[in-house]
């Protein structure tokens, strides 16, 4: 599992055709891949599965994990590698009970989230928001860098990806505290070069 460099996205956050933004990342160099279509401008229902079954093909082709974020409908019929879902989303044992096969991503904030999730069904761990972002308007307060560090050191053989407000200027500091990856969307569905920002990063 490569979640060095993890592209999250969804029509509502692209100006161009997310096809061509997702294969430009993946030519560029990202290593994995959750389809998040959620909030305002996302598509819903047959488009949502469409867009989806589209992305996926191309992270099939491209060897690139496909991970479907919170829709647990769209785990089978993507043939998803995996889930990523967060505090209020559907409980990992559940998902666990229903996929234990597939790869479980779950968002943590704080101690107390931790202490109250499952976190031996879990396979790798969100931290964030590292740094304020505007993409997610429900977004928690940025917690900082110190979480990572925190996380690393009570689970040190479980893989924890940044995220929130992490771009080619601070990427190499998520890192540095300890992360096994970085996971943007903005920082690269909103950059000017997305080569440049895929190789920086
Ligand atoms: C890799 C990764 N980490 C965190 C999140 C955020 O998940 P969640 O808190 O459930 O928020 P939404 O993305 O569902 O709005 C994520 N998606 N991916
Ligand atoms: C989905 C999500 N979860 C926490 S912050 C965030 C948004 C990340 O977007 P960006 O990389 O543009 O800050
Ligand atoms: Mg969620």
């Amino acid at each position: 599992m490569n979640l060095r460099k993890y592209l999250i996205m969804g029509s509502q956050n692209c100006d161009r055709d997310p096809v061509i933004i997702l294969e430009e990342a993946i030519n560029s160099g990202i290593t994995a891949f959750q389809f998040r279509e959620k909030g305002p401008g996302s598509l819903n229902g047959r488009d949502k599965l469409e867009l989806g079954r589209k992305l996926r093909s191309i992270c099939k082709r491209e060897n690139i994990l496909f991970l479907v974020n919170d829709d647990v409908s769209l785990v089978d019929p993507l043939e998803a590698d995996g889930i990523h879902v967060g505090q209020d989303d559907i409980s990992v044992v559940e998902l666990r009970r229903r996929f234990p096969d597939k790869l479980i991503g779950l968002s943590v904030s704080n101690d107390a989230e931790v202490a109250n999730s499952p976190i031996d069904r879990v396979d790798y761990f969100g931290a964030g928001p590292i740094f304020p972002t505007s993409t997610k308007h429900d977004a928690k307060s940025p917690v900082g860098l110190e979480w990572i560090e925190k996380l690393k050191k009570l689970y040190p053989n479980l893989p924890v990806v940044g995220i929130g407000g992490i771009n080619t200027r601070n990427a190499s500091s998520v890192m540095k505290s300890g992360a096994d990856g970085v996971a943007v969307i903005s920082a690269v569905t909103r950059a000017s070069n997305i080569k440049e920002a895929v190789e920086r990063l």
